[in-house]
């Protein structure tokens, strides 16, 4: 999608759906500013920097902090955000703690709250559908996690589709219970979905709304009270969207929202003591918080994701095989949690055209359009150096990119790396020596390619076997044997299979998270929510009568 085209087309839809939704008063004002953000994605600059504040006990608060954010593609200090210090956390422990472990409601306390949040997400889900609010946020997305327009406009369409699945009665359907005839007259069990009550929910930097509202909007509708922290590299997008929430009714005690380093946070988790925190993000975080919460999380940690090219090749189909390689490696320059890590290659594939049309695809990519951009957390030193261990891996060699991007004025705090594909042999990937350095996850726009002859499946399996992340996975095959074999020998938990299988792709229609580990987390679907952010009561009714004549019995 050509970014400027789409958003002028966007610009005339805007004004025509926002004359549906605002009154008459305020169709003048809604064309040149929302009704409730206090920034404009264009303007924030060093000369106009923004403010970022947070949001406990019901109130927008400073802190004594700011910290000052450079702008990712120009290294111009513009955005302030005001972030909370260790001696600054009290009012969010004290505002956790006000919420009971029975929740907020519950399927015995409050049920309108259950029609309430399908009000809330029906206004939202509007309110993003509108094209100049969708475009607000696409924007400033784009400002501080630097992706394409399509990429970022992807995250609010996902986000608006999401809020519209939970509108009208869908979050009370969240809490459907069941019943069980008893042993007796009078008794029934009946299962419920409870909350947790006060909860934590911790989001990455890659995707600034998407994955913050539909966790948080879950954790709500469950009946929690969450304290949201954001990444403060992208917590602007969220602040925003907190501010669009209230105005779509969001009650301003349900949700507190702080902006903090991730020490900071990890004092707070201690002290307020949530009943469940949902942690996305690195697996070296996540691993210590499960032991600081003695448990007590669920996880959408690191992905190393593969893709498998199957036997069956057609040369009509390279083509479309290349082209989702190439985005499933490159799109948001790598740093999807779910991108394309390493390619296994059936040796009918490798003598197609594929790799070279798979080069083609990524040097197309520019930076002018922000199909290749900023690393955020690998500096381009770092990611050479991984390039050049690799490298040293006997039978290795580069396929293309693995050199700086030019002309550009990325600061030197991130990284800025041309899309880059290694191969490397698979009998060397699976040498002790080898195995930990080829299957390290680079966030950023870089993977590894491998070719496997027909009798070497099972190396494959084992290559995968030993891997620790198991997030997305694609086996791009219609080989109904073949996908049985991989599919019955592995366990992420998304998994594509067929022709047109990729590994990104976290829409809202699909569960979308880890498998294979009990604190695994998910995300998007009924299950994801019912699982992540509810757990199993049973109430057992045993109302009677007691049988006539009943005696006392014997002692057992
Ligand atoms: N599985 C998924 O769904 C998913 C989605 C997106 C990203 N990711 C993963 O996230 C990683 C990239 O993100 P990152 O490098 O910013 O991750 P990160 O672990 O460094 O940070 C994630 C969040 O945790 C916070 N944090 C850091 N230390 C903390 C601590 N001790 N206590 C509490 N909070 C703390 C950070 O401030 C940030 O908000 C990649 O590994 C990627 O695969 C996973």
């Amino acid at each position: 999608m050509n970014r400027f085209l789409s958003r002028s087309q966007l610009r005339t839809r805007a004004t025509q759906n926002a004359a549906a939704w605002f009154s008459p008063f305020s169709i003048s004002r809604s064309v040149h500013s929302l009704p409730f953000a206090t920034v404009d994605a264009e303007e924030i600059s060093g000369s106009q920097p923004a403010e970022v504040l947070n949001f406990v006990q019901g109130k927008w608060k400073g802190a004594s902090t700011w910290n000052t954010l450079v702008d990712p593609l120009n290294g111009e200090p513009f955005i302030k955000v005001a972030e909370v210090d260790e001696i600054e956390i009290q009012p969010f422990v004290e505002s956790l703690s006000k919420c009971p472990k029975h929740g907020l409601h519950n399927p015995f306390k409050a049920p309108e709250r259950y029609l309430l949040y399908g009000d809330i997400s029906a206004k939202a889900a509007h309110m993003l559908s509108l094209p100049k609010v969708s475009d607000f946020f696409s924007r400033l997305i784009q400002r501080v996690a630097p992706k394409s327009y399509q990429q970022a406009f992807g995250e609010v369409y996902v986000t608006q589709k999401f809020l519209e699945n939970f509108s009208g009665d869908q979050v009370r359907f969240l809490a459907r219970s069941f019943g069980v005839p008893g042993n007796h007259i009078g008794q029934q069990s009946h299962g419920f979905r409870w909350p947790y009550g006060p909860v934590a929910i911790i989001t990455p930097f890659n995707f600034p709304l998407e994955i913050p509202v539909l966790q948080l909007m879950g954790a709500l509708y469950m009946g929690n009270k969450p304290i949201l922290k954001v990444d403060s590299k992208v917590s602007i997008v969220m602040e925003q969207m907190m501010r669009l929430l209230h105005y779509c009714g969001l009650p301003v005690d349900d949700v507190d929202f702080i902006n903090s380093d991730g020490k900071t946070m990890n004092k707070l988790l201690m002290e307020a003591n949530p009943r469940m925190t949902l942690f996305t993000g690195s697996s070296r975080v996540a691993e210590k918080l499960v032991g600081d919460l003695k448990g007590r999380i669920k996880l959408e940690d690191a992905g190393f994701d593969w893709k498998i090219l199957g036997p069956d090749v057609q040369e009509s189909q390279v083509d479309y095989v290349a082209w989702v390689c190439d985005q499933d490696a490159y799109a948001c320059s790598g740093q999807k949690c779910s991108a394309q890590s390493i390619l296994f290659m059936h040796e009918n594939w490798s003598s197609s055209s594929l790799i070279s049309k798979l080069k083609d695809l990524a040097q197309r990519r520019k930076l002018e359009d922000l199909t290749i951009g900023p690393v955020l957390t690998f500096t381009t030193e770092a990611m050479l150096e991984h390039k050049n261990k690799l490298l040293k891996i006997p039978g290795s060699k580069l396929l293309f990119g693995g050199e700086p991007l030019k002309n550009h004025s990325i600061p030197s705090v991130y990284g800025a790396l041309k899309p880059t594909a290694i191969y490397v042999p698979l009998e060397e990937i699976l040498k002790e020596g080898n195995y930990e350095l080829v299957t390290r996850e680079i966030f950023g726009p870089f993977q590894i390619v491998t070719e496997y002859k027909k009798d070497q499946l099972p190396l494959v399996l084992d290559a995968l076997e030993r891997m620790h992340a198991h997030l997305t996975a694609a086996v791009v095959s219609n080989d109904p044997i073949f996908l049985q074999n991989v599919i019955g020998n592995t366990v992420n938990g998304t998994t594509y299979a067929g022709l047109r299988a990729r590994t990104t792709g976290a829409p809202q229609n699909h569960w979308f998270g880890p498998a294979g580990d009990p604190r695994g987390a998910g995300i998007g679907t009924p299950e994801a929510i019912k699982l992540v952010w509810s757990c199993h009561r049973e109430i057992i009714y045993d109302f009677g009568p007691l049988p006539k004549k009943w005696e006392i019995p014997p002692s057992t």
